[in-house]
């Protein structure tokens, strides 16, 4: 569903991502997981087509995101917090988001709900906490029923509810067919909801693969020992 080969992106003096190359599985909870700096955001914008690649490529269901004809439809993301304006509404928000991707006005009155800012729709989002406007920003990831949902680092400033309905909306966006990138820096968070792995590390892909095989390969029982045998192996090779 997203496939990158040989991604790279250097910033100034910092190789922010190096020859990337990896498979998001379709119908897969896919955790791009690493710590702070290791590139996951940049990849994702790559993928997204908000900033290119010096090398290689990112493409979604086989094709460049900006190529897409419906790209609403084909992926949605919460990338960099929301782009709301602080004096705006999250209905207004939301309707502009909604008008500029040709999609029915009714979907987004549904989606306040779901993500529950129904009783906040009509308050200026500057008054927003942290957590509503996480919770706005992904109503705007999910406002054109994506087959994709990209969601990077979206439990940011989440109570554990709000942690709970973020892991339990990627598994329902699964279990309807869809496909899921989480973007994560918190390997024990992100342990339940995830069915693929890819490791990311200075720009480097250190894993990638199915979950339960990879721990099985690597004899360890969680997403943070899995991190911890990866990088010591790939600072042995260098
Ligand atoms: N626009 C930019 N200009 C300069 N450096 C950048 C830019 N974007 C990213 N970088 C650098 O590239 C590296 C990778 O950053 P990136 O945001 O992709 O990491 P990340 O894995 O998403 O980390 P985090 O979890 O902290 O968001 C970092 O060292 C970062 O400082």
């Amino acid at each position: 569903m997203m496939e990158s080969a040989g991604a790279s992106k250097r910033y100034g003096r910092i190789q922010a991502l190096d020859r990337v190359s990896l498979r998001v599985p379709a119908g897969r909870v896919t955790g791009l997981l690493g710590p702070n700096g290791a590139g996951k955001s940049t990849l994702l914008r790559l993928a997204l087509g908000l900033d290119r690649p010096d090398a290689g490529w990112v493409r979604i269901a086989g094709r460049a995101f900006t190529e897409q004809p419906a790209p609403a439809r084909v992926a949605g993301a919460l990338l960099d917090g929301v782009g709301a304006h602080p004096a705006q509404s999250g209905l207004a928000y939301l309707r502009t988001l909604a008008l500029a991707g040709r999609i029915p006005a009714e979907r987004v009155a549904a989606l306040l709900e779901e993500v529950g800012l129904a009783q906040a729709a009509r308050r200026s989002v500057g008054g927003y906490s942290l957590g509503m406007r996480q919770r706005l920003g992904i109503a705007a990831a999910l406002l054109g029923r994506p087959r994709l949902l990209i969601l990077d680092e979206p439990t940011n400033g989440l109570d554990p509810e709000g942690i709970a309905w973020v892991h339990r909306l990627l598994r329902e966006h699964t279990a309807a067919g869809g496909t899921a990138v989480l973007s994560s820096h918190h390997l024990a968070e992100a342990e339940a909801s995830v069915d693929h792995v890819v490791l990311i590390k200075d720009g480097r892909v250190l894993l990638d693969g199915p979950k339960d095989e990879l721990a099985r390969e690597h004899g360890v029982g969680s997403l943070s020992e899995l991190y911890l045998a990866a990088a010591a192996g790939s600072g042995a090779q260098r």
